[in-house]
């Protein structure tokens, strides 16, 4: 119990009688969950108001259907006494917001129930004592205090309170009314539901967007009373009202603070505001750097917590325990050329991540600010000819994957505002370039390249306008908005200057002494690239703020910083190529003049040239996003592959190449330009791999040295490649038994090498982990719905004259091949037991076979024993096991299941 049993209001369905009483140690229940708790007489201070029920058709109808609790107090000094430090000190905190209330105003009489002194008295006992405020004078900007002190009181204390003896808890409703002098609005109801399990399941802030908006927004009251059901009937309840203060930030929670302008929004915070704690967090992906934070690192007032912002757990830990009362949140995947591959990670980071940010808001309930840092890409592309800006109430339309996730973020964040009444603020910004930016992006790539005399690439014609704002200006905005901002609104941060990318570039050659006529390449565009984006930046300008850095000198001061600090990102080659992807990040290739010449270039700027069109009206003839390269044309897998690709409509050509003849991949590279490479190709043996023990040095030609071979030109090309390979390199030992079904993980180490095949595919894979371009498919007695092809381990079984009967993996190809596809789509790496789950029996199978294909079908075992005589080298029986990619694809069927529905039952003979 120690610290633990501790909480503030009782809900009895006892009736009055529990008014009275006083709980001891053994009934104060043991709470488990949020560390804060509160005790209070608030009993004391209720006061009857029987004139609130003229508004209840305000409130929600099930309001009165459901049996309400009677609210009493507990005060017990026994329990006070074991009161943690922290509930002393929030005591006490509330106790001076109460002090600090502003003293009534002469003409109070339009203001209902307003004649109660104000106080909040804390004991010798350590008990609390409050007393209904008088209604204040107050300003707009001060309501939003009050929301949280409420929160605070109430809210807060009824999160996940984890009751022993949930059997006397019920439901209850706190209701806020809103008073001022013209109206009573109703703003928003508490309903508590205490569940069978003491979990407070459903929870209703106060819509604080709607106080601020009110046009007579002073003499404002927020009454919170609460409706009960006692034995005189049904009857609401004043608690208390509220007068409210002014917000001020205290503890920052600056999300994706490693990045770029979020470093700078961070540093400048930490050096301007020693009051404020800025706790940032940041998961240190490829395109963030602790580095970005170095200004701030000694600071007292700084905190950096390496993390991820869709860690639930985490979060909440965070802004339970840093008692965060305001959110800037930056944490994203930004970059549209990786969203153009992997849209998944913008969806899992921008989307999910911020509803898990949004969540732990809701659920903490100590949220005073939450900004939310958006793009000016949401509204899509503004035509050539506006000459108005994008108005923060126009539409969105985005256009790529990256800024579909990013309205897809502002969506939810608006609906947590609305719902539960979250005090959001959205920003909007154009780009922004300077210091600490990842060199993905147009200008700090530009600057790295000239720097090491390579060519620029632009894509498409150039024409494309972008509006760039200095980092600083940026982060200027961010603290105005911080300050200033209204709780509700979007602020779009933007400029009015534009600039084409060929003039940035041009700008960057004349700093470097270039000639750009031979220092600019055109390169293929992106499949779809915003013509312009032109934002009404006036909302902003009203708050205070302008821009000061004028283009010419912020550009200069940007490649002073990256010739200052060359290996500030470390090799980021990767980043360098023209349409750069996120795997490759950091790392990969050189970018060299040799490379320059790269078939994704186009020598000359001429319009005709180009790919992709630059605006809305050409949108048909647009590159694929897709074009597949693979090898293995005459395998089984390779031909399934081309099959599936035609039915997809993917493109896609097989290499001409041969896997151990690097410059003939060069060439099959350079040809066809693929976003993705299959590797299907290989020596298997014919009629099966006991060839391999007499061709030892075929094998090794193309398993090891092809495969790796390809893999290596694969990642100078900054290609994925997915390599089909297989799961043959186990068998069942002490720690993976037959039948126990513990299966062999992706990370344990091969332990079947019976058959020179298996042995080098061991050994290629083991090599292949230092590939991160790179994704291995583990493959095991593949079986696909042709019963008729020799390779098809059913085919082979049903023909063998006799066979063994040992469980094991195995892959449906019409199941999983359509599954690689889509992992190379998410452009996953590393290795994948790519096997369904579960294990199926020779006998197994060949029952089925029985009994779907022909009933006359006998079949006769033998042990393996028997079967060393008649085979050369051994085989491995093994389990996989495929969680990782059940996780990935939870759709993905059991062993059983998959051979009946994609290879049976389409073969059923009736
Ligand atoms: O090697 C390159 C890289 C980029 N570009 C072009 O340069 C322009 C700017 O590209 P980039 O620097 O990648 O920025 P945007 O695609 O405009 O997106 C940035 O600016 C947005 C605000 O407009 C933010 O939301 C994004 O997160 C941020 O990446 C685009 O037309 C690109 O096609 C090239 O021509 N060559």
């Amino acid at each position: 119990m120690e610290n633990k049993k501790l909480f503030m209001i009782e809900l009895s369905q006892r009736g009055n009688e529990a008014s009275t009483h006083h709980w001891s140690n053994d009934q104060i229940t043991d709470i488990i969950g949020l560390p804060h708790k509160f005790i209070g007489n608030f009993y004391e201070a209720f006061e009857e108001n029987h004139d609130m029920p003229e508004h209840s058709d305000k409130l929600p109808c099930d309001l009165y259907e459901i049996p309400l609790c009677e609210t009493t107090k507990i005060i017990n000094s026994e329990v006070l006494s074991n009161l943690s430090d922290k509930m002393v000190e929030l005591m006490r905190m509330i106790q001076e917001i109460f002090k600090a209330l502003p003293p009534k105003k002469e003409d109070t009489s339009d203001v209902h129930n307003l004649d109660h002194e104000n106080t909040c008295v804390i004991d010798n006992h350590n008990e609390i004592h409050v007393s209904t405020v008088r209604h204040p004078p107050v300003t707009p900007s001060d309501i939003q205090q009050v929301t949280i002190i409420v929160r605070c009181l109430f809210t807060t204390d009824f999160i996940s309170p984890k009751i022993s003896n949930p059997t006397q808890w019920s439901v209850t409703y706190l209701r806020f009314q809103h008073h001022s002098p013209s109206s009573d609005t109703h703003l928003g109801v508490f309903k508590c539901f205490l569940s069978k399990d003491g979990i407070v399941s459903e929870k209703k802030m106060i819509d604080t967007r709607d106080i601020n908006t009110s046009p007579n927004a002073s003499n404002h009251v927020i009454t919170l009373s609460m409706n009960q059901n006692s034995r005189e009937g049904l009857h609401t309840k004043k608690i208390i009202d509220f007068a409210m203060a002014t917000y001020t930030p205290k503890n920052i929670l600056i999300t994706g603070a490693a990045g770029f302008i979020a470093s700078h929004v961070a540093n400048r915070l930490v050096r301007n505001y020693p009051d404020y704690k800025i706790v940032v967090l940041d998961k240190l992906d490829y395109c963030s750097n602790l580095k970005n934070l170095l200004p701030s690192q000694s600071s007292r007032n700084f905190k950096f917590v390496k993390g991820d912002i869709g860690s639930a757990d985490l979060v909440n830990y965070l802004l339970i325990t840093e008692s965060i009362d305001t959110i800037m949140h930056f944490a994203a995947q930004t970059h549209v050329d990786n969203s153009f591959g992997n849209s998944f990670e913008f969806t899992k980071n921008n989307i999910y991540g911020t509803h898990v940010l949004l969540e732990a808001c809701k659920v903490t309930g100590q949220i005073r600010r939450f900004i939310h840092v958006s793009t000016d890409e949401v509204y899509g592309e503004t035509d050539e000819d506006a000459v108005v800006g994008n108005h923060e109430a126009s539409q969105l339309l985005p256009t790529n994957p990256y800024s579909a996730t990013k309205a897809g973020a502002e969506m939810l964040v608006m609906a947590y505002g609305r719902s539960y009444g979250l005090p959001v603020i959205t920003t909007r910004g154009n780009n922004v370039y300077g210091p600490n930016q990842f060199p993905e992006k147009l200008i700090p790539k530009f600057i790295l390249l000239a720097m090491r005399g390579k060519v620029l690439p632009i894509h498409g014609d150039g024409t494309n306008v972008r509006s760039y704002l200095y980092c600083e200006d940026v982060a200027e905005a961010f603290e105005v908005i911080l300050h200033k901002g209204e709780v509700g609104h979007v602020y779009n941060v933007g400029t009015k200057k534009e600039r084409r990318v060929i003039d940035v570039a041009k700008d960057i050659c004349q700093l470097f002494s270039m000639d750009s006529e031979t220092s600019i390449k055109f390169v293929e565009n992106r499949p779809f690239n915003d013509q312009r984006y032109f934002l009404d930046d006036q909302k902003l300008k009203n708050l205070g703020w302008s821009e000061r850095t004028v283009w010419e000198d912020g550009l200069k001061k940007t490649i002073e910083w990256y010739t200052q600090n060359p290996d500030w990102w470390g090799d980021v080659s990767g980043a360098l190529l023209p349409h750069p992807r996120m795997l490759m990040m950091p790392g990969g290739r050189q970018f060299d003049s040799e490379e320059g010449k790269d078939t994704s270039y186009i020598s000359s700027p001429s319009q005709t040239q180009m790919v992709v069109p630059t605006s809305k009206s050409s949108v048909s003839s647009q590159k694929p996003a897709l074009k597949f390269l693979i090898y293995g044309r005459t395998g089984w897998i390779g031909g399934l592959l081309g099959q599936l690709c035609d039915k997809q409509g993917i493109p896609f050509e097989y290499g001409k190449g041969r896997l151990e003849d690097r410059s003939s991949l060069t060439a099959d590279i350079r040809n066809i330009k693929p976003t993705h490479v299959f590797n299907a190709a290989g020596v298997t043996g014919r009629p099966n791999v006991d060839w391999c023990e007499s061709h030892k040095t075929e094998t090794i030609r193309t398993n090891v040295a092809g495969t790796l071979t390809l893999a290596d030109v694969c990642r100078e090309h900054g290609l994925l490649m997915m390599n089909f390979a297989t799961g043959c390199i186990f068998e069942y030992d002490v720690g993976h038994p037959q039948g126990s079904g513990i299966g062999f993980k992706e990370e344990d180490k091969p332990n079947f090498t019976g058959s020179f095949y298996s042995k080098t595919k061991a050994m290629v894979e083991e090599l292949l982990k230092e590939y991160n371009n790179v994704c291995t498919l583990r493959i095991r007695m593949p079986i696909s719905s042709d019963l008729n092809n020799p390779r098809n381990f059913i085919t082979k079984i049903s023909r063998y004259s006799k066979v063994v009967n040992i469980p094991n993996s195995m892959t449906i190809l019409d199941e999983l091949l359509p599954i690689s596809i889509e992992m190379a789509k998410r452009n996953l790496t590393g290795i994948w037991n790519f096997t369904n789950p579960g294990v199926v029996s020779h006998n197994e199978i060949l029952e089925m076979y029985k009994k779907y294909i022909d009933p006359k079908f006998q079949w006769a075992n033998f042990t393996l024993e028997e079967q060393a005589k008649v085979i050369v080298a051994p085989r491995s029986n093994n389990e996989m096991d495929a969680s990782k990619l059940k996780k990935e694809f939870p759709e993905l069927l059991p062993i059983k299941e998959s051979l009946i529905k994609y290879v049976f039952e389409p073969n059923k003979r009736t």
